[in-house]
């Protein structure tokens, strides 16, 4: 309805002046009190919620995201109404749609990158954010077309030339953080759900019921649930009925449950899931087998399964705990020692310190909670990367008829595995967009005319944020500035100036896609330094870091060996049954990237781990 959607600037003034009615409880920041248990707790292992880390807690579920540059919020006081606003004055920003519509084509590049690059970025990003967003009483909140409209939509608006979608594209603002009372903090600030800390939470949880939902014997036991689908081992089956699934009409589909909630967007994200998945069981597999044949107790698969099934409840706990811990090392051994080289390049892994060479010193002072500009922005590069289609079983998939439905995984996770690892056709960093996210966005729920744009909704959900544009961050950074379009070239710098009034005002998604991949990586250097700037964060701020020499928090010299063994051709070889894998996962099989059989990769030894597991610290 033209009338609702007209401009979104004007809408949102309407709300701020009160026309338009709200009323949404705001989430409270959960427990506040201090990890209460400082003093008698095991150090050893991580608290599910990631307390007792920072000493302020800060890292743990449900706590606001943090800022490297203060919010450009847009009312009076500057506390609270988006970024909508030219810095010239009246004129309006752009409309994101406009945007997106204008300036990111779906032009498919080939990239040598290959499609783990992409899929393992947010494999990572759903470890570490999950802004959320409030949901009405009935569900979603509708903002388009509506007419007392809720006080938390910021609909996007869609030029007229643009036929894709109907006049108003639906948004709704990321829930605002309250104080325990309920009262809104102002600034308004945003939420993270999960734990901040590269721990793992997205394969157990970031509270205690949902790791309890996830682990076998009622939430008690060492392993993982998992369920048999024609005699393969998959993710466990969701019984809550929890939205952010739609089961297919094939009969053996089921919506599935891991730590993260998004898991069933589509296949490749839940495959990511399924690998580490997997990989728990078999590290506690194997640590009770070590454990077991240091006692001089022959070892044989049966008696693996009594152990680990009759052990005293204490120790099932422990093991579990164990696994917990060493999949987090692993996981951060991939993360920082092989993804992110490859993502930042050697330039910015030197300059923020990134490096895995030595053991790293734990800093209490840096803050290791989400930065905004990161999440709302930065860390979506790997919207970029995202092809229109896959491969499972030798047919070829669309990721538009895959949203939500997570069959993909069930009937054809090894394939998938394999399709990601070898399939040539990844996309490029660039500002060309799989129209699977730019025109079919859930298009599995809602049908063609009610699907978003998901470029448009990062452009939006930076100002919602109230994220600065794209100057302030290279300004931030001490890096070249660009002071007139044309410092963007002819071509991009008159496409740049048909949108936008003044060249401050650039939104930081957008000039962040229009730069060139750094010497060595996959992003451009302002994502690049938000990114390094991130992840020096959750390195030097998280106690429990794989390199870190804070003991028991950490892990002996021989421990850190046998995590660094295993690599993600390790995880990829075991979970999803290959038989061979390239020597690097991350780009596509080449001369110089051969292919190898699996078994040069070397899978979890829990030898130290069995030693070390029954001596107090
Ligand atoms: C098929 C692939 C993908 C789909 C369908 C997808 C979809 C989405 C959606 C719907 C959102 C929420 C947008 C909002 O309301 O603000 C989102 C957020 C996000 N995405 Fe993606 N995404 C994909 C791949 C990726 C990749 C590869 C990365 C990183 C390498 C990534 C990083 C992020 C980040 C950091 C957020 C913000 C999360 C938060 O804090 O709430 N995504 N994505
Ligand atoms: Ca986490």
């Amino acid at each position: 309805d033209e009338k609702f959607c007209a401009s979104h600037a004007d809408l949102y003034y309407a709300n701020i002046a009160g026309k338009i009615q709200g009323g949404y409880d705001m989430l409270s920041l959960g427990d506040q009190s201090a990890c209460a248990n400082r003093a008698t707790r095991d150090l050893r292992y991580r608290e599910i919620d990631g307390r007792c880390n920072h000493p302020k807690d800060y890292g743990s579920t449900m706590k606001p995201l943090k800022r490297y540059l203060k919010a450009h919020y847009q009312d009076a006081e500057g506390k609270d109404a988006p970024r909508i606003y030219s810095v010239m004055g009246d004129n309006y920003l752009p409309s994101p749609r406009l945007i997106s519509f204008k300036l990111f084509p779906d032009i498919p590049k080939v990239a040598n990158t290959s499609r783990w690059t992409m899929q393992f970025g947010q494999l990572i990003d759903h470890d570490i954010t999950s802004a959320p967003v409030p949901t009405g009483p009935n569900g979603t909140i509708k903002c388009c077309g509506v007419k007392d409209m809720p006080k938390e939509c910021f609909p996007i608006s869609v030029p007229k030339e643009d036929t894709r979608f109907d006049t108003c594209m639906e948004f709704v603002r990321s829930q605002a953080a309250a104080d325990e009372k309920g009262n809104q903090l102002y600034p308004r600030e945003q939420l993270n759900a999960i734990t901040s800390f590269v721990d793992g939470s997205a394969f157990y949880g970031s509270d205690l019921n949902a790791t309890k939902r996830l682990r076998t014997e009622d939430g008690k036991g060492a392993l993982l649930k998992t369920v048999v689908v024609n005699g393969f081992e998959r993710l466990p089956n969701d019984t809550s009925a929890r939205p952010g699934c739609l089961k297919s009409q094939r009969p053996e589909s089921y919506c599935m449950v891991t730590g993260d909630r998004r898991a069933n967007l589509h296949p490749g994200l839940s495959s990511a899931h399924l690998l580490f998945h997997l990989y728990h069981n078999f590290v506690v597999r194997s640590l009770a087998a070590a454990i077991l044949n240091k006692r001089g107790q022959p070892y044989a698969p049966n008696n693996v399964e009594y152990f680990i099934t009759n052990a005293p409840e204490y120790l099932k706990e422990k093991l579990f705990q164990e696994g917990r811990k060493v999949m987090g090392g692993i996981f951060q051994n991939i993360v920082f020692c092989d993804y992110l080289p490859i993502i930042l390049g050697p330039g910015l892994i030197e300059k923020f310190k990134l490096g895995c060479t030595r053991r790293s010193k734990y800093n209490p002072y840096v803050d290791p909670r989400i930065a905004n500009s990161f999440t709302a922005a930065a860390f979506r590069f790997g919207h970029t990367l995202v092809p229109n289609s896959f491969t499972i079983n030798g047919k070829q998939e669309m990721l538009k008829d895959s949203f939500l439905i997570p069959d993909g995984t069930i009937y054809g996770f090894e394939s998938l595995v394999q399709n990601f690892l070898t399939d040539g056709k990844s996309e490029a960093f660039d500002w060309f967009f799989s129209k699977s996210i730019s025109e079919h966005l859930f298009e599995t729920r809602t049908g063609p005319k009610g699907a978003i744009d998901l470029l448009s909704v990062n452009i939006q959900r930076a100002r919602d944020h109230g994220i600065p544009a794209y100057y302030y961050w290279r300004r931030y950074y001490g890096l070249r500035r660009f002071t007139s379009f044309d410092d963007w070239g002819y071509e991009t710098g008159k496409k740049f100036k048909q949108l936008y009034n003044h060249v401050n005002d650039v939104d930081l998604f957008v000039g962040g896609v229009f730069e060139p991949p750094v010497a060595g990586g996959v992003v451009g250097e302002t994502f690049g330094h938000i990114i390094a700037n991130q992840f020096a964060d959750l390195k030097y701020g998280d106690a429990y870091y794989f390199l870190s020499k804070e003991y028991p928090q950490g892990f002996t010299d021989e421990e850190i060996a046998a995590i660094q063994e295993v690599t993600f051709n390790s995880i990829v070889c075991y979970s999803a049954k290959l038989q061979y894998v390239q020597d690097n996962t991350w780009f596509v099989p080449s001369e110089s990237n051969p292919v190898r059989p699996c078994s040069v990769h070397p899978q979890f030894n829990a030898e130290v781990f069995a030693k070390n597991f029954d001596q107090p610290y």
